[in-house]
Order: C-alpha cells, then structure tokens, then sequence
C-alpha cells in the first residue's frame, strides 16, 4: 500500500518533562510518513515530501495532532452514570455505581453499554484505555467483541469481588480464577486487546480473591494488573481493619504477590512514605484521577511525593466518578489541583500535561516501545484537534505565539467538540462529521505558524 504523510502542526514528548526540560518536541509544518500503520518518517514536512515523492498527502493543517490519550482508568460499566456529584467514594459506589453495575449481568444492556462507553473514549480521542470491566464474565466477552469493532487498544480485565458490594456481584476464588483464564485465553494479544486482572480493591476482595488473581499472574505473566487504592480516608480505615494483620493498604496486594512492572494503582491520594518507597521498588504506576478526586471530595493527589519517592504517575479519568472521558479536561484538573496544593503542589507546565495524558500512560502499560509518541518506529496512533470555525479555541489559538501556548489553550479550552479525527495503528476510528479521510479537508494556514 502506498505509504501516506501526514502534514501537520504536531507536538509529542518522546521523554518526560518531570527529567527532561527538553521533552516538548514540536514541529510546526510537520510530517509523519506512517507505513502499514507504523511511523516511518518523522519532520519538516517539506523535506519529507522531497525525500518521498510517492507518498499520498493527507493534509491535517489548521489544527493540532497529538498522539493520541492513553487513559489509565477508566470503567466500562459507569459510563451511564457519570455525575453523581454529592456523595463521597462509599456512598456513590452504593447508590449510583454498584446497581447499574448490577444491570450488566442482562447481555443485552451490556452491549448497549459497551458501545457507549467506546464512543466517548474515541471520540474524545483516547486511543488506548486501561479498563476496568464489569464484574460479569459474559459482559466482558461482549466488551471485547464490541472493542475489536472499534479499533481501539483496550487492555481490560473482569473484576472480582467476594464481599461488601452486592450478592450479585460476589465471585469466588474458583469462579474468579477459572473465568479469568479462559477470558485471558480468548482475548489477550488478540487484536489490540489485552488482559488486566483487576480485583476491585481490597475492601470487596478478600485474600482468596487476591491469591485467585497473582495465580492468574503466575500462570500468564505478561497481563496486566489493575485496582484501587488509597482513595478515600473511610475506604483505608476499613482496608486497615479488614488486614489486622498487613502493614497497610498496599501490603494486601503486595504479599498476595500482585504488584509488578505492569501493575497500575488507581488515586493514591492518601499513601504513606513507605507504601511510595514500595511502590517504586516494584515500578508500580499511580493512575491519578482529578476530576474523580475532586467530584468524591476524595483529597488532592500528592504528586511531588510520588515523584520524590520515583514512583511513575499517569492520569485517568476514572469515569463514571470522574466527570467524563476527555483527557484534556483531566489535564487541566490535574494542573488545578497541583496550583490548589500551593507550595506544596508541582507546577505543571503544557508539556507535562501532554506527557500525563500520552507518554506516560503508554510507559504504565508497559507499551511505550510501541506507542506514546510520534517517534519513528511507533504505532500512528494520532488525534487531530480542530476547532470548529467560530469556536473561541479557534480564536485563541488563531493568536497564541508558541507552541506552548497553543498547547496550554489546548487543554484549557479543549473539548470533544475539538476533535476531528482520531487513528489507532494508521487506521481511521473516530471523524466529526465532515472530516472523513475520504473527503477533501479545507485547507488553512498551520496554526503554529509563525
Ligand atoms: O472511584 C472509584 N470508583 C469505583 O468504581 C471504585 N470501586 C472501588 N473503588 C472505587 N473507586
Ligand atoms: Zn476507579
């Protein structure tokens, strides 16, 4: 197939920002020549063109590409629910998570649901999400199937539960190995799907369940590992009272032998210096989710400690306790919520709200060899935002005068209605209306031009 190069002002942080103060990489009147799906090429469009005559232009000026998000969580179940404002963590999960969770058990349902929750992260323009899934084996088959539909990269897992939550909802240790087996023998690697074992957390997971899922480990080493922790200050008492017998909320997962390279931590809001010092030692990340912190009153997410300790951070939005699937907007959260913390609080500039929301999730998963970034030899996984004529970002970015402030009115101003085109692997899975790759785009001056 002829190969196509991609004309466009582009921004990717190939390093991170928190080590490297040079990290922003952008290219004003950029190409990327993408092959079979993978980036071959990568620079100043105009010597790309001359060194590659053949190549078929698409030409994505008068907008921004980006690499495409990676939200490291994010539940398919709750997409229904976003917006229950008012309760904190325990409460909401009883009154709006848990029984529409329940409602999942109907195939049915659950396939109207899957389809909705995997339109709002393509059309936001996430491109690989790290999902925790429903606590019915039947609805994850269904999850799976609707996700190869899409061509989106999920790497998503069953979840498991055997107290507290609803009898409904309650696995066994038996049930939840056996059904986690053959859900990771039918689709992980299969496609862009992979597997995450995923107990919920350790308040509804007793060591049973634990010990069901690092078995699950042992027996398929290279899945992935996913649950919660630290969210929520009722949440921790109860976890410390539930494990009279573990050092704290982390150690419940660390002796039952979860916790791994591959292994994300959802909030982290409330985890002590020994936990940190923990998580580090075993490269576990912490998926931090402002929107969710802040809509459960959970705290602020202490980020300078988790750097200071080395503990990788990246960002979720943890819908439905988060307030939707844009990435943009969990970017401008996560800088808010580091201004809140005053002295205390890191300064997030432009690039390291880029990092968060790509890179970073792509090193969370272990897949950053593969996707993240526009370097050469990565997956064209891509999201081109486009203001709607007579948006204000179009006004705002009609006037910013470097990257870095494109990139700041990005976030500060960007929405779903932003986002006209998203590729995962140099295939087309989400276009607004009008910007089919098949149809002509207008053609506009760059909007970094300068
Ligand atoms: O924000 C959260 N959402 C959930 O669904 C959940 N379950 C356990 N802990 C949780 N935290
Ligand atoms: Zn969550």
């Amino acid at each position: 197939m002829t190969p196509t190069l991609y004309r466009a002002a582009f921004m990717h942080t190939p390093s991170s920002p928190f080590t490297d103060a040079d990290a922003l990489h952008v290219q004003e009147d950029g190409g990327l020549l993408v092959d079979g799906g993978v980036i071959t090429a990568s620079g100043n469009f105009a010597a790309l063109r001359t060194a590659h005559p053949g190549a078929q232009v698409n030409d994505l000026r008068g907008g921004v590409l980006l690499p495409g998000f990676i939200d490291t969580h994010v539940h398919y179940p709750q997409v229904r629910i976003i917006g229950g404002l008012g309760m904190p963590l325990l409460d909401w999960l009883e009154r709006c998570a848990l029984p529409e969770e329940a409602r999942l058990a109907d195939h049915a349902y659950a396939r109207a649901v899957a389809k909705d929750f995997l339109h709002g992260l393509r059309c936001n323009g996430t491109t690989t999400a790290l999902v925790f899934g429903s606590h019915f084996k039947g609805a994850m088959d269904v999850f799976f199937e609707e996700a190869a539909q899409t061509g989106l990269r999920t790497v998503a897992g069953q979840v498991v539960s055997d107290r507290m939550l609803r009898p409904e909802l309650h696995t066994t240790p038996e049930r939840a190995y056996a059904e986690g087996k053959a859900l990771i023998e039918r689709w992980h690697g299969v496609g862009r799907a992979r597997y995450a074992v995923t107990p919920r957390f350790s308040l509804s997971a007793g060591e049973g369940i634990l010990d069901a899922c690092a078995a699950l480990m042992t027996e398929f080493p290279d899945v992935h590992f996913t649950s919660h922790i630290n969210e929520n200050v009722r949440e921790v008492q109860t976890v410390r009272e539930l494990f009279p017998g573990h050092l704290d909320y982390l150690d419940t997962y660390d002796r039952a032998g979860l916790l791994g390279r591959r292994s994300v931590l959802a909030h982290s809001v409330h985890t002590t210096d020994r936990e940190l010092g923990q998580m580090a030692a075993h490269h576990c990340t912490a998926a931090h989710c402002p929107c969710s912190n802040s809509a459960l009153g959970s705290g602020l997410f202490p980020l300078g400690r988790h750097l200071n300790a080395g503990v990788h951070v990246s960002l979720g939005t943890d819908v439905g306790g988060g307030t939707g699937f844009s990435m943009l907007k969990e970017g401008l959260q996560a800088y808010f919520m580091q201004q809140l913390l005053g002295e205390g609080g890191v300064p997030l500039s432009p690039a390291h709200l880029l990092y968060l929301s790509t890179r970073a999730g792509a090193e969370a998963l272990d897949l950053h060899e593969q996707i993240g970034d526009f370097s050469v030899g990565k997956a064209f996984d891509a999201v081109w935002l486009r203001p709607p004529e007579g948006s204000t970002l179009e006004a705002i970015l009609g006037h910013a005068e470097s990257a870095s402030e494109t990139l700041a009115a990005l976030y500060a101003n960007g929405t779903q209605a932003d986002v006209a085109q998203v590729w995962v692997g140099g295939d087309e899975v989400h276009a607004r209306t009008g910007f089919k790759s098949s149809e002509s785009v207008q053609k506009q001056p760059p909007v970094l031009a300068s």
